[in-house]
């Protein structure tokens, strides 16, 4: 049998190449510019081992230029060139990289190269702006120069040429504009500046261009006139300050590109450096803002990393970098170890994209109790701007982040008149407690009145105050805490056990009060108040409420009132157990009393009131 071989209609293969790989016209200048430094590197690669080549870093640069009335972009190099054959095998075959086999050449001698090219296509990318691309080269070592050419991706010709120097000139005549697409606006300084920064600023060689400047053309003359005039300009920064040691970077240098990077309008609260070396590779810089992000509380708001490759930008947000506990914080990676994808904007596979995330996850956590333990007034300051953030994390994974988180936690204590962690509750609990309390309510001040607290305060019991919506759901999701189950000061102790005596008062109120409750009993843990609502079952008051509000739910609490029986108003209630209208009255009054406490509306405000005024008369 013949093997045949497929047949491809180029032209056809070359354009829907072009159009699907990339989303974004332009790339084009990233690609060329990697290419660039690529060519650079090589001649650095050979001047390790060739006596005769010495590399010096002056002679090796990248410049862009264009010409408006041309409508040309040009990206030259002072890199290894192309010969002929080089031409017609790496920019004459779709998908064949000679970096790569560069690379895998160094790879085979035990060495590593920090190179970008790999796919054999980002060339090609050219076409997604020019109608016509020319490739002027000469290699290092060669007498002859070469220019290759291709129009609308028809074929190519190579024919021989002048050049001086080793090296590469790329020029990209632009397609003419369209409805959709206007090519000029490449044809300005700015654009391409702007371009340089955002994809390669930190590719390791100079990227140079000559920028409009303006200066005053008469020192001495009375209403000074400006001029213009043209300077060569380095555009990138090119080595990144994730790259630099620690010990050579000072707090300006770390805040500067926080705002460098408009990470955000504050300061950094505190920033990590990292620098991992193992099975996956990374640096990465990751900052905690000080304040929540502008946007934070909005859904524009996206959470992400900065994700570089080799110094080349990948992604400007990598939402998988960062899990939502910590959705707030900023940065960037870097990392050689990425399997990009052909258009290098997604990546191919996740493994090493989720143990980075993992690892970084670990790092924040890290820093944040290290931050807890050492400098607890900037970890206050951080968490009331975040802490939410991270009660939700662990309200939305229903507790599955529990462990991780649960010690970031800080809730106000009755005890210590200050927010503690959980651990610092439970380091205080009495040898017999067996539980963690707290109550809920919208201010400090508010639950530090609460009745239903009284009788834990007159035992000594510390009561953890929860003044955020979230936080009792965020308890309800955790359970526990080192095996000590939360337990609300609101919620029934013994719920709905029978009394062994019906108590006849209790039985007249309940009738009173209809289904408003479930049951009205007496209770030994109200101090100096006469009644109070607790709840009984899961959902607890407070959680009524945030209901209620987020979803206009109408579903409530089973609620029981507590009657302190060794109150004067129970001496009272008793004494007009028989007397049906009165009873009613204070009944509803108590109620109705006990319901504002607790945050509650009362149904009927004027009959409440009117009933008070009665009660004054
Ligand atoms: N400026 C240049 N100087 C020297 N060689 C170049 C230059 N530009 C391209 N080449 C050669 O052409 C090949 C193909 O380039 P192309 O950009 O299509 O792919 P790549 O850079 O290898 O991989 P990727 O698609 O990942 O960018 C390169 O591997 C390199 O051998």
């Amino acid at each position: 049998m013949v093997k045949r071989k497929y047949k491809a209609e180029s032209k056809r293969l070359m354009e829907l190449m072009v159009n699907s790989i990339y989303t974004n016209k332009e790339i084009f200048l990233r690609e060329l510019i990697s290419n660039a430094s690529d060519a650079i590197d090589k001649m650095y690669y050979k001047s390790l081992s060739d006596e005769n080549l010495v590399f010096n870093k002056d002679d090796y640069y990248i410049e862009i230029s264009f010409d408006k009335e041309e409508r040309t972009i040009t990206v030259r190099d002072t890199g290894i060139g192309m010969s002929e054959e080089d031409l017609d095998e790496n920019l004459g075959t779709i998908a064949k990289s000679g970096t790569l086999e560069f690379k895998n050449e160094l790879a085979k001698e035990d060495k590593t190269a920090e190179i970008i090219g790999q796919f054999g296509v980002g060339f090609y990318s050219s076409f997604l702006v020019a109608k016509k691309v020319s490739v002027l080269t000469k290699k290092y070592g060669d007498d002859k120069a070469w220019l290759w050419e291709s129009e609308d991706v028809e074929g190519y010709s190579i024919e021989e040429a002048e050049k001086d120097s080793h090296g590469t000139e790329i020029t990209l005549y632009l397609k003419d504009n369209t409805e959709d697409d206007n090519f000029d606006d490449f044809l300005n300084e700015y654009r391409i500046e702007s371009l340089v920064k955002n994809y390669s600023n930190y590719i390791r060689y100079p990227i140079k261009m000559l920028m409009t400047k303006t200066k005053v053309k008469d020192e001495e003359a009375e209403t000074p006139e400006y001029e213009e005039y043209k300077e060569l300009e380095t555009l990138n920064s090119m080595i990144p300050i994730w790259k630099k040691n620690k010990s050579e970077l000072k707090d300006e240098d770390y805040i500067n590109f926080y705002h460098d990077q408009h990470y955000g309008f504050d300061n950094p609260l505190t920033w990590i450096h990292i620098n991992v070396e193992g099975a996956v590779s990374y640096r990465a810089i990751l900052y905690i803002p000080e304040a929540q992000p502008f946007d934070f509380r909005s859904k524009s708001y996206k959470k992400g990393l900065q994700l570089y490759s080799n110094g080349v930008l990948i992604m400007d947000k990598c939402e998988k970098l960062l899990p939502d506990s910590f959705s707030f914080v900023k940065g960037v990676v870097d990392s050689e170890d990425l399997s990009l994808n052909i258009s290098r904007e997604i990546l191919q596979e996740d493994r090493q994209l989720r143990v980075i995330a993992k690892n970084i996850e670990n790092k924040i956590i890290s820093e944040l109790k290290k931050m807890l333990k050492n400098d607890r007034e900037k970890y206050e300051k951080f968490y009331e701007s975040f802490g939410q953030t991270i009660k939700i994390a662990v309200y939305e994974s229903y507790g599955m982040e529990k462990d991780k988180l649960q010690d970031l936690f800080l809730f106000y204590s009755s005890k210590e008149k200050k927010p503690i962690t959980l651990e610092e509750y439970f380091k205080n609990m009495k040898e017999d407690q067996d539980k963690i309390y707290y109550a809920t309510g919208s201010s400090i001040e508010v639950i530090d009145k609460l009745p239903q607290g009284s009788g834990l305060k007159s035992k000594d019991i510390e009561i953890l105050y929860l003044t955020d919506p979230i936080d009792e759901f965020v308890l309800k999701v955790m359970g526990s805490y080192k095996e000590k189950e939360f337990s609300s000061i609101s919620q029934e102790l013994e719920s709905g056990k029978e009394e062994e005596t019906k108590d006849e008062l209790f039985e007249k109120m309940k009738t009173i009060l209809g289904d408003e409750v479930v049951e009205v009993k007496a209770s030994e843990n109200l101090g100096d108040n006469p009644v109070a609502l607790l709840s009984r079952g899961d959902l607890s008051i407070e959680m009524e409420k945030v209901l209620q509000y987020q979803e206009n739910n109408q579903i409530k609490a089973q609620k029981v009132l507590e009657v302190n029986k060794n109150h004067s108003i129970y001496k009272k209630l008793e004494d007009l157990k028989d007397n049906e209208e009165e009873l009613k009255l204070y009944t509803n009054l108590l109620y109705n009393q006990a319901r504002l406490i607790e945050g509650l509306p009362i149904e009927d405000p004027v009959e409440y009131t009117k009933n008070i005024w009665k009660l004054i008369d």
